[in-house]
């Protein structure tokens, strides 16, 4: 099944192998992907690439992102100081679906050294799956920006 949708994914080094998993996973379920890196695992400082996931959606090169960092804290702060993002960083499923029910979430921030690979796979598939709810939570959205 193919998605008009594209994913635009981005890690640092101690995301960078389960944000690789991460993009296979997402195309083989028919998702355009955009890998704005990193592409090893040579040491690199988040923030780098949490701006680069910042600049592609508010350019709106992508539909929705994928962060990954060792814990997915530093690089979820450092894509959130773009207004146009609303990164949430889950541990679960069910985090992640609120946080598109509730919250409108666009970006997925996960950490590799916290979760395992089905843990964030439950979560690419709420996060993916999930419409946001809109009404009460629409105006709370608006308040944000
Ligand atoms: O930002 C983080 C912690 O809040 C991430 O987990 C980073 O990936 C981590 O700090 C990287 O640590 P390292 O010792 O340089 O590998």
């Amino acid at each position: 099944m193919s998605h008009s949708k594209i994913i635009a994914l981005a890690s640092d080094h101690a995301g960078y192998q389960l944000k690789s998993y991460l993009k296979s996973y997402v195309e083989e379920q028919g998702y355009e992907t955009l890998d704005l890196g990193t592409n090893g695992s040579e040491s690199v400082d988040y923030p780098d690439f949490g701006q680069a996931m910042g600049v592609a959606i508010a350019d709106k090169q992508a539909d929705f992102g994928i962060l990954v960092c060792g814990s997915g804290i530093g690089i979820s702060i450092s894509a959130n100081r773009n207004p146009a993002v609303r990164a949430a960083l889950c541990h679960d499923g069910l985090s992640a679906r609120l946080s598109r029910q509730h919250n409108d979430a666009n970006v997925l921030a996960l950490g590799e050294r916290l979760i395992g690979i089905e843990t964030a796979k439950d979560c690419v598939d709420a996060f993916l799956s999930t419409e946001f709810e809109g009404g009460r939570h629409q105006r709370r959205i608006d308040k944000m920006s």
